[in-house]
């Protein structure tokens, strides 16, 4: 690490809620009470997200050769920055050992985890779809399990997942396919019958229905691009809210005398997509949705 490079640290541990661009208080002075319980500027974000060149292409490639575009590992680093604030402004998703503490770093990495599976999905037959450039890898900065040098490999150990649950990977090789844990994306329902011919998995059917969802859903720059609430034939614009009692948990134990609750965090699944679809999420058998874990409490 450079020397010169001045450290400082923000004192999170006395954060009992989240923060998102919150004025930043260097550590030295006392943080006031309304630090310590949260400030959150949600209009913040929506002003990073909307000032950047998110869209005109500079920052994410059209205007590059593919080897140029920002690669997922930024674009999920910036929409880190983005959400917890930065420049005079402090938030939990700025700060990597922290950034799990704002219950939407598990909303952003659901999306990172979906746009690089369909990538996944798109590139089954691409020789160079993992690790394909181990010499490009750079030196681990080391961890208290892993010696500062060491190149990382298919193989290295994830040892956190390893000891939190038997479901996640255990290597970064292991975590290449994600049905086994359970889950998969509406895009990316390989399963499913529609998929087979003669009974066998088709790929290239599989890759055209993707690619047939992507459109639809994104609409490339190709394609009129009609807001959905510019279009009379989807004439609606939908909040939803969902209030839950997170202390309570609806899965209680059906033998006990008294169905309390039985320390388990609640569960929500979300099911998004369009009504004709949703036999489709009910006959998913194999597929189980997102646990979204109950925010830290303030
Ligand atoms: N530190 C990353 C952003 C980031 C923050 C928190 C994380 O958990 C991950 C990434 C950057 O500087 O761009």
């Amino acid at each position: 690490m450079n020397a010169n490079k001045r450290l400082f640290t923000v004192p999170f541990s006395k954060s009992r809620g989240t923060s998102r661009w919150a004025t930043f208080e260097p550590q030295g002075g006392e943080v006031s009470e309304n630090w310590m319980g949260g400030t959150v500027n949600n209009d913040r974000i929506s002003d990073a997200l909307e000032a950047h060149d998110w869209y005109n292409g500079h920052a994410y490639g059209e205007d590059k050769n593919p080897e140029e575009y920002l690669n997922l590992e930024f674009i999920q680093n910036n929409v880190h920055n983005w959400a917890g604030g930065f420049g005079g402004s402090m938030g939990h998703m700025t700060e990597v050992p922290v950034a799990g503490f704002d219950p939407i770093f598990f909303m952003h990495h659901c999306n990172i985890d979906i746009q690089f599976a369909i990538w996944q999905g798109l590139n089954e037959k691409n020789p160079n779809n993992w690790f394909d450039h181990l010499e490009k890898e750079y030196d681990d900065d080391g961890t208290w399990n892993i010696p500062p040098g060491t190149k990382p490999t298919p193989e290295t150990p994830l040892p956190h997942f390893t000891r939190i649950r038997r479901a996640f990977a255990s290597t970064r090789m292991a975590s290449k396919d994600w049905i086994p844990p359970g889950y998969s994306y509406l895009e990316l329902q390989s399963l499913l019958d529609e998929y087979k011919t003669d009974g066998q998995f088709d790929y290239t059917k599989y890759t055209e229905d993707i690619r047939k969802q992507l459109t639809k859903l994104y609409r490339p720059l190709a394609l009129p691009t009609v807001s959905a609430w510019h279009n009379d034939l989807l004439k609606s614009d939908i909040i939803v809210n969902v209030t839950y009692d997170r202390y309570y948990s609806p899965i209680t134990h059906t033998n006990s005398k008294t169905r309390t609750n039985n320390g388990l965090p609640p569960t929500i699944y979300l099911f998004l997509g369009e009504k004709d679809k949703f036999d489709t999420y009910k006959g998913l058998r194999k597929f189980h949705s997102y646990l979204f874990p109950a925010p830290s409490p303030r």
